[in-house]
């Protein structure tokens, strides 16, 4: 680039710098001031409102009083939010106002406009001139879509043509332009190049510099209902997701608040790696929660839940435990649409018997038996969905409940327990037979009077019997006391017993069949209900019942929907069962949905394929409400690394890696597992020594992940990290992680602690191996002491370099 264009380009910047920094300097006054004010109305508004209350016309001044002192407070608060918000957006675009500019010359126009892009629009004094684009408007998004040349981009009144005739990007840091490039591609390779070149880190970094065309796509979809992202690994799944809430909170900032929007992420510590991209942005975050957390919330107190973890930790070192390979066929299986099919169908079977319910009992009675309510729920009509005849059955219960309670106030026990009411307890019932006697005194007068005017005599009610009222009104608190908890336990249906109903469907294998009409069933099915019905018996749940459980709790009880949330992510949506999805769906009515994930990392049992034919997601809202993205480029990893990953998947030729060079993967093998321990602890220092500094040690299960911490630490490998589930926050350092939870996140170097036949040698341990070393940046080493895992085998020599010791 000529010196004359950096130095024109430097004066602009330096140019409309300043002009953000004289806005900043005039509206700080404001911000505070305003807020000032705000605080100061809040104060006032205590201070000088009194409610008078002396006549009616008082009254109603006070209350139009308060009413527009309100309104004044909120219209400030208002008005502080926005100028605060523009004073923050101001602040934050100072010391790198943009990074891209495009010329555009629209069709017709007289002359071109240059278009410089940004974090967020900046406009001159006259309210008119875009002095800088935010990277979410329209015109902004032929920046990531076109080349120079014919361009066009798509506004709410239509498709607006003309042409590029340059397109240039920027580093710019502390105000001074430190590189500057002309690209002629989409985004110019030279700055991808120095971003992908630098060190991994605790969090992740916003993309909106370098988005791509494909990912651009994906950040502004709006059209579908359900938009899938099948992506190889390090395709810029979860930075598209991310910049996609940043662009949806944009363009809809009218109607949806960040709340609106919900991410399901892997895990608590994944949650915490990406935590910052959106303030990063000056969004605020949407909410995050995993699945689990979901779980818990409404089968935790009852059931105690296996985690996906533990699931996965199981399937990988219990082989030798009797039951394995049944339990692998179950979670397989509870996992399927057929199995969904099937508790439907036990739905229709239960509408018509085998309702299990629990009697309600009081004081060691039994109030309501189980039968009673039997005959009552099959006597509503047969057609009504069970909910419906369940939630007759509650108000059935309640109004029952209510007559047993009026009964009940004559029991003995009422009696024995007005003898232990404290003080308080006697007040207040006093005091609310005052209340109710100021009214029976005044209904006397009112009926005297009544009765002279209409020169009338009635039978005489007698007196305000204050005693025996009294004993009336605590006979009746005692018993409703009493019976508050049933009438909780009624309206939250602990009256059903799911757990029963779902444990009978697992009596047996003609049982099952007879309920479900299934015919075709794993072959270990009788083997798969004993181990369900166990479980059960000890009040506990596999991670692969849970979802089902609860799907059946809600076809009996009413489906829980939340109709506020306008958009769900689900991250890692390779994890998620056809039984989740389904759940998500039905939980959030209004939402759109989309799921990004990778069929290559698909290690957990209960994985559904994103873009498969037959794919369950699309069936979800139908082909014609679903939009599928395939992501092939993948930017985490060198060339040599995804190139040397890659060919460990079936059909991954296609994944086309991004054009950054470093070392070749190194496969090490060595003479036993003290020498190992001793070169990975030798290794990390060498790493170390050459700047990188976030390192990982990646182990297949949590158990050797413990090991070889203990190991490692022994050779006193500096600030070294054991990584769990528990594990709340993510930091940089050197840590030693089992792969399942480093799904997601990045690591400078990876250190694949052991790559053997015994460790990743089935078929379902491909994708493990997979996902573990396509976690690594710009280094990447694999160790064993035995023979190399076959899926490393398998690789061409000249991808890898070798050592052995
Ligand atoms: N357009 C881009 N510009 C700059 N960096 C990018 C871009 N796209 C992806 N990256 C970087 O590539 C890395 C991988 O991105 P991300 O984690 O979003 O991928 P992913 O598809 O979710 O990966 P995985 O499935 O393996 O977890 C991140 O460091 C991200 O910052």
């Amino acid at each position: 680039m000529d010196t004359n264009n950096w130095q024109q380009e430097q004066k602009r910047l330096d140019w409309v710098r300043n002009k953000l920094q004289t806005r900043i300097s005039e509206l700080e006054p404001e911000v505070g001031g305003l807020y000032d004010q705000a605080a100061d109305i809040r104060r006032r508004f205590w201070e000088e409102v009194t409610i008078n209350t002396s006549t009616y016309e008082d009254f109603e001044e006070s209350f139009y009083s308060i009413n527009q002192q309100s309104a004044i407070l909120a219209e400030r608060e208002r008005g502080h939010k926005l100028l605060k918000q523009q004073w923050r957006n101001m602040n934050r675009l100072l010391p790198s106002p943009y990074f891209g500019r495009i010329d555009f010359q629209e069709e017709g126009a007289s002359q071109n406009e240059q278009i410089y892009i940004g974090v967020s629009s900046f406009v001159d004094d006259d309210g008119l001139s875009f002095l800088i684009y935010d990277w979410r408007t329209p015109i902004a998004s032929m920046y990531y879509d076109c080349s120079p040349g014919p361009a066009a981009y798509v506004t709410p009144v239509g498709q607006i043509e003309g042409v590029m005739e340059l397109k240039r990007q920027y580093q710019i840091q502390n105000g001074q332009i430190r590189n500057m490039f002309d690209a002629s591609e989409t985004i110019g390779d030279e700055l991808l190049q120095q971003v992908l070149g630098k060190g991994a880190d605790s969090q992740m970094k916003s993309i909106v510099a370098t988005i791509q065309k494909e990912q651009n796509a994906i950040i502004r979809n709006d059209k579908s209902r359900m938009l899938i992202v099948q992506g190889a690994a390090g395709s810029g799944k979860t930075s598209a997701a991310l910049q996609r809430v940043a662009y949806l909170l944009y363009k809809y900032r009218e109607t949806i608040k960040a709340d609106q929007i919900v991410l399901f992420s892997p895990n608590t510590m994944f949650a915490s790696y990406i935590s910052t991209v959106l303030p990063e942005l000056g969004e605020e975050n949407m909410q995050q929660t995993t699945f689990q957390e979901y779980l818990d919330y409404w089968l935790g107190s009852t059931l105690q839940l296996e985690d996906p973890f533990d699931g996965i930790e199981y399937v990988l070192t219990a082989q030798e435990e009797p039951g394995y390979e049944a339990r692998l066929q179950g979670m397989k299986y509870k996992s399927s649409e057929s199995f969904l099919q099937d508790l439907q169908n036990y739905g229709n079977w239960l509408g018509r018997e085998g309702m299990r319910f629990k009697p309600i009992r009081f004081r060691n009675r039994t109030l309501i038996t189980a039968e009673r309510m039997r005959a009552a729920f099959y006597d509503y009509e047969r057609s009504l969905p069970l909910y419906n005849r369940i939630a007759l059955l509650q108000e059935w219960l309640l109004d029952e409940l209510t007559l047993l309670e009026r009964k009940e106030r004559a029991a003995s026990w009422v009696e024995e327990e007005l003898n232990y009411l404290d003080n308080e307890q006697y007040a207040e019932a006093f005091r609310s037979l005052h209340k109710e006697k100021e009214l029976f005194d005044l209904t006397e007068h009112f009926t005297s009077v009544r009765e002279k005017l209409m020169n009338k005599r009635r039978e005489d009610e007698g007196d305000f019997d204050f005693a025996s009222k009294e004993e009336d009104l605590l006979r009746q608190r005692v018993a409703k006391e009493s019976f508050k908890p049933l009438r909780k336990g009624v309206r939250k249906f602990s009256f059903i017993d799911v757990k029963s109903i779902y444990g009978q469907l697992f009596e047996s294998e003609a049982v099952y069949r007879e309920r479900t009409n299934r015919e075709e069933l794993p072959a270990l099915w009788p083997e798969i209900c004993r181990q369900t019905r166990d479980r059960l018996d000890a009040q506990a749940l596999y991670y692969e019942d849970a979802t089902p459980y609860l799907y059946l709790k809600e076809l009996i009880e009413g489906v829980r929907t939340n109709t506020e949330v306008r958009h769900v992510f689900i991250d890692e949506g390779q994890d998620y069962s056809p039984f989740q999805y389904e759940y998500v769906r039905k939980l959030f009515p209004r939402a759109r949905m989309t799921v990004l994930g990778d069929f290559g990392q698909a290690i957990f049992m209960q994985a559904t394929s994103l873009d498969a034919s037959n794919s369950p997601l699309v069936r979800l809202y139908g082909a014609d409400e679903t939009t599928l993205i395939r992501l092939l480029r993948s930017y985490r990893s060198t060339k040599e690394i995804v190139e040397f990953t890659k060919l460990m998947l079936p059909g991954g030729d296609a994944i086309m890696p991004f054009d950054r060079r470093g070392q070749k993967p190194l496969l090490a093998t060595m003479g036993s597992g003290e020498k190992r321990t001793a070169q990975v602890a030798g290794d990390i220092a060498s790493l170390i020594a050459e700047g990188y500094d976030s390192i990982a040690i990646i182990t297949k299960t949590a158990a050797e992940s413990r090991e070889v911490y203990d190991a490692l630490r022994m050779h006193e490998v500096e600030a070294l990290q054991l990584i769990t589930k528990e594990t709340p926050v993510f930091e940089k350092g050197v840590m030693v992680i089992p792969v399942y939870l480093a799904k997601g996140v990045e690591f400078d170097a990876v250190l694949v602690w052991d790559a053997s036949t015994e460790t990743y040698g089935q078929e379902h341990e491909r994708k493990l191996l997979y996902t573990a070393c396509t976690r690594a940046m710009h280094r990447l080493h694999l160790y064993t002491t035995g023979d190399w895992s076959p899926f490393v085998q398998a690789l061409p020599a000249d991808l890898y370099e070798q050592a052995s010791y």
